[in-house]
């Protein structure tokens, strides 16, 4: 579903040139869902905005779908770490906005939003102001946002990191449950070891100043998975112990 070729990211500022990303080449099959992990400034997040579209890389091609990006797809979505709800729009029409910006039909999509609402654990707050949930909740509501056109592809920058530690683990559980019914090829980029495990099909290790693809993990445990105690507790162990190895500084500088 994701091709990066040969990607690299060169950011010129007044103070030097930042060497972003060298030489990234990565496949990522349809419905896997992949996470993105590396040290802070290993270039994550650029990552992510090439394969959006929002930036384009100074050298490298990315295609979705077989296409090369060239500009933000309506078959991509984005979710960052906030949830940029807009204040005065309902909980419904917070979901729809994508569905009045591209000019898709509203009955067919308020269907269907109530359907993410249901997926979510949202129903009955369709008309709430998002000032009258929880943070997570508000989460939930921009994940509904995000899936609410059907995307083919959904790119997600640290969405849980804002939330406490509890609920930030009930939505990575909820999240497998949730892309399963939906069909998406995700790419998830996250500081958390745990949630990296705890989701990804494949875990992308990516190493600092120039961002490198470092390492790939399988993580071949059976889902759905959950933290603490477990029947796969002793895998999920093993593989958060192993990332803790490639991300720990020591360990970047012997192996460079
Ligand atoms: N628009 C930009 N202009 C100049 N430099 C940039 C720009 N965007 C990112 N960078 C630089 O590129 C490098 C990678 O940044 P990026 O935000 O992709 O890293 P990250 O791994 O997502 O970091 P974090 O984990 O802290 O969010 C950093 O050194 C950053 O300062």
């Amino acid at each position: 579903m994701i091709e990066i070729e040969a990607v690299s990211q060169v950011f010129t500022t007044r103070s030097g040139t930042v060497h972003a990303l060298e030489n990234i080449n990565l496949e990522v099959a349809t419905n896997e869902f992949v996470t993105l992990v590396g040290r802070s400034g290993c270039g994550k997040s650029t990552l992510l905005r090439i394969i959006s579209g929002l930036v384009t890389p100074t050298s490298g091609t990315v295609r979705v779908a077989g296409e090369p990006v060239v500009k933000p797809r309506r078959d991509v979505s984005v979710m960052f770490q906030r949830p940029a709800l807009l204040p005065w729009r309902s909980v419904l029409d917070n979901i729809l906005l994508p569905v009045e910006i591209l000019k898709l039909d509203r009955a067919s999509h308020t269907a269907r939003a109530h359907d993410l609402l249901e997926l979510t654990g949202l129903t009955g707050f369709e008309d709430k102001l998002p000032h009258e949930l929880s943070g997570g909740m508000q989460q939930r509501v921009s994940l509904c946002r995000s899936l609410i056109q059907r995307p083919k592809v959904l790119l997600m920058d640290e969405p849980f990191s804002a939330l406490d530690a509890l609920t930030r683990e009930e939505l990575s559980v909820e999240l497998q449950r949730i892309v399963a019914e939906e069909s998406t090829t995700i790419v998830f980029v996250t500081h958390s070891i745990d949630e990296a495990v705890l989701l990804a099909d494949r875990v992308v290790v990516l190493s600092p100043r120039p961002g490198r693809l470092r390492e790939i993990l399988d993580v071949e445990i059976p889902r759905p998975r959950t933290l603490g105690q477990n029947a796969h507790a002793e895998d999920v162990t093993r593989v958060s112990a192993r990332l803790h190895d490639l991300l720990m500084p020591e360990k970047e500088g012997a192996a460079a």
